[in-house]
């Protein structure tokens, strides 16, 4: 238990002294972040049982391997954690089997056994995503007990190396052949072959691959297929079927992203994933209740990713929180010993909006996972899909918010610990680079912006035609009557202020794109020319979501004093930090006054003094193990020197004093200037 732990373990006078007065129960923010008590226990459990296990060690630091050894090295702990999780009694006990296998990887110790990406993420994570959300359950029947046990491993295949983005645009073709009761899957052109779809190059036998539906020469649009791409056993490549590994990436280069090339391969026509659109012996095609319904694992995982980045957050704020405790540096006061840095007001506006970032940020993601949860039951039912859009909308703003947030956050914490930041051993630069594709993947961000401002406009129409609101968007209602002023500025106040700003950018931009519509510009020119406002409107909107859930969960929130004293400290720092950041906007709009907005950034000063004395606590209370963390600078101990040079010691450079290439190039040098 993290709280018992204090009591035994060893770790440096700094941190002593910080752990020595809690406010508050670390154990139910533990819980909280864990998904309830049971959870904890769970993920305790497990991670006793993998983290003492040896043949999930790395054999050398990653950092020191070659692009086959990382890759091997991750096949083999990924492999061995199915195996393990099949047959040992112990998990057995805590639920084993496919499902704790599954309930792992989508939990934060996946970071800890894989450091740098794991070629089944996709199998994992989109390929079992696709066959539960996708498929008709018959389908389901036959597929997924073959994925679970790994008899056979899969991805998910849609980007191409022509379109990622616009997937209207996808060339890969699925033509149906009647005759046969078959689908041919081509790639047409070089810009056709698939690309970047991890664990692709070498791991996947399988891949569901969106194509582009022909049937009698009309084209339905992208849908998804099960194609096979490897030989049972041998794993050799199918005929028809060229695929490979797309070679060194910033970052998460054990996934094998691959690309791949289909010549006229044929799939039984039972092989289009068939939950929501159909295509019958005849050549039939069924539709499903929405296009978009075959879009539903790309918001599946935007969802995931949210918690993902989160997770990354915690991490990273754990390791800067706790250097910042054990690091001294400089004088506050001449002449005084150097105080640890987190007594600088801007350290601890470094680390301390961080930490309520994470809060922001899992509230959020909660309620997104609910919403999620509701339209997956209302489509199961086969009843309406009217929350789809509001589902859409919010996946994408939160997804591209928060990856956003998390990637500059991580940033924030390297540049938070100086030079040691910079050090693979920090673990801070592998977060980063294992953080900074989420801005890309599942939806580059600026793409998904554009949706979230398509929305809005939509909602904003709507609104001034006394129309249905969609929830996030329900505040639009008032947006006629409302005057762009807050007076108060409570948290509520704040959201209030968030709220105008919106409407008030909202109102800016849809007369713009009315104006140029009125001057004979077409819609999708206008559109384009008031695209960056349009993505500013996004992003602010998304922000009051964040606000407007934070304040809403700890409204509901139940549990103890003391935790929830500091949680609505740490939201009120998140709202203060966010509109100080944001005041540019508030202010424009009308909604703050420059005055309101000096007593905010004295509250913030305020606010991160009264805070400071939590900070390790805080951290301390995500519970992260020690190899989650696998950093020099943040481990509990905070004996931060001696993990610096022990780990300096396994650079494989100083195995030798003198390197084999000072003799090839430098001695020859040095000796002819002698
Ligand atoms: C307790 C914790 C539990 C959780 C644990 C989770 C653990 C972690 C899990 C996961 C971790 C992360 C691992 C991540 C690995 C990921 C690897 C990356 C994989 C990939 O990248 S796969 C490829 C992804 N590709 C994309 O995302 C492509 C982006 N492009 C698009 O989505 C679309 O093309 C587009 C949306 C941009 C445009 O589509 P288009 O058809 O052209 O549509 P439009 O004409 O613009 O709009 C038409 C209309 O449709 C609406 N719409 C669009 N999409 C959707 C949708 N998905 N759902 C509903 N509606 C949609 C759009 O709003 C328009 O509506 P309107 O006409 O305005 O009414
Ligand atoms: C690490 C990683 C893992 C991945 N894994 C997978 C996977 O498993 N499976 C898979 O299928 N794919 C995967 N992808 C691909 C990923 O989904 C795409 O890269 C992503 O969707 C972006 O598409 P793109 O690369 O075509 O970028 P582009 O769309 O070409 O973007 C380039 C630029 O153009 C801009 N742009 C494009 N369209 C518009 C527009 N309409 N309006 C304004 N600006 C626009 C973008 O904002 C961006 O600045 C992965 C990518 C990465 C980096």
């Amino acid at each position: 238990m993290a709280g018992k732990q204090v009591q035994v373990r060893f770790c440096v006078p700094d941190l002593q002294k910080e752990r020595a007065n809690c406010s508050f129960n670390k154990e139910e923010i533990t819980n909280i972040f864990d998904g309830g008590e049971h959870n904890t226990e769970t993920r305790r459990k497990l991670q006793n049982i993998i983290f003492s296990d040896p043949n999930l060690q790395d054999p050398i630091p990653p950092d020191y391997m070659s692009h086959e050894q990382r890759y091997e090295n991750e096949l083999r702990k990924a492999v061995y954690v199915m195996k393990k999780f099949m047959t040992d009694p112990q998990l057995q006990d805590i639920g084993g089997g496919p499902e704790a296998i599954k309930w792992m990887y989508n939990s934060i110790l996946r970071h800890a056994i894989h450091k740098d990406g794991n070629p089944l993420m996709l199998h994992f994570g989109m390929f079992l995503g696709a066959i539960m959300g996708q498929m008709s359950e018959e389908q389901q029947a036959e597929w997924l007990p073959k994925a679970m046990s790994g008899e056979i491993i899969g991805t998910y295949t849609q980007t191409e190396l022509g379109h990622g983005t616009f997937l209207r645009g996808l060339e890969t073709t699925a033509t149906y052949d009647p005759v046969t009761d078959e689908f041919i899957i081509h790639s047409p052109t070089i810009t056709a072959t698939k690309w970047w779809p991890g664990g692709l190059g070498k791991t996947s036998s399988f891949a569901v691959v969106m194509a582009q539906l022909h049937i009698r020469g009309q084209n339905y649009g992208p849908h998804p297929f099960v194609v096979q791409l490897r030989e049972h056993v041998t794993h050799a490549s199918r005929p028809g079927i060229t695929v490979g590994e797309i070679g060194p990436r910033l970052g998460l280069n054990s996934n094998d992203n691959g690309f791949l090339r289909f010549d006229n391969v044929r799939i039984p026509r039972t092989n289009m994933v068939m939950k929501h659109s159909k295509v019958l012996k005849d050549g039939t095609y069924v539709k499903p209740k929405s296009a978009k319904l075959s879009y539903g694992v790309m918001v599946l995982t935007r969802v995931g990713i949210c918690y993902d980045v989160c997770w990354q957050l915690m991490r990273a704020t754990t390791i800067a929180t706790r250097y910042a405790a054990v690091r001294h540096q400089s004088e506050l006061e001449v002449g005084e010993a150097e105080p640890q840095i987190i007594e600088y007001q801007t350290q601890q506006y470094k680390v301390l909006p961080m930490i309520a970032s994470v809060y922001a940020i899992w509230f959020a993601a909660d309620t997104l996972r609910h919403t999620y949860m509701e339209v997956q039951k209302n489509i199961n039912k086969g009843s309406d899909l009217d929350l789809l859009p509001e589902l859409h909308a919010s996946s994408c703003a939160l997804k591209a918010l928060f990856s956003t947030d998390v990637t500059d956050g991580i940033s924030v914490m390297r540049l938070g610990c100086g030079g040691h930041g910079y050090l693979a051993s920090s673990n801070l630069p592998r977060i980063y680079t294992s953080t900074t594709p989420s801005q890309t993947y599942e939806g580059e961000n600026t793409v998904l912006w554009l949706q979230v401002a398509r929305f809005l406009i939509k909602s904003f129409r709507e609104a001034s035609k006394g129309g249905r609101l969609q929830p996030s968007v329900a505040y639009f209602k008032n947006h006629q009557t409302q005057t762009r002023r807050i007076t108060d500025l409570s948290n509520s106040g704040l959201v209030s202020g968030y709220e105008r700003s919106v409407l008030s950018m909202l109102e800016a931009v849809a007369k713009q794109l009315q104006q140029y519509s009125e001057e004979g510009m077409r819609y999708e020119h206008a559109w384009n020319a008031c695209s960056v406002r349009l993505v500013n409107v996004a992003k602010v909107h998304a922000r009051y979501i964040v606000c407007d859930q934070f304040v809403k969960a700890l409204a509901k929130y139940e549990g103890s004093s003391g935790v929830r004293q500091i949680m609505d400290q740490l939201c009120r720092l998140y709202m203060i930090y966010s509109v100080t950041n944001d005041q540019g906007i508030l202010l424009k709009s009308g909604a703050l006054t420059p005055d309101q907005c000096n007593l905010l950034e004295e509250e913030l000063g305020e606010l991160l003094a009264a805070l400071r004395p939590e900070a390790v606590n805080l951290v301390d209370a995500f519970d992260l193990h020690d190899e989650v963390l696998d950093s020099t600078l943040g481990a509990w101990d905070g004996d931060v020197y001696n993990r610096l040079y022990n780990e300096a010691m396994k650079s494989p450079l100083n195995k030798v004093d003198v390197p084999d290439a000072y003799y090839k190039y430098l001695q020859p040098l040095m000796k002819s200037n002698l």
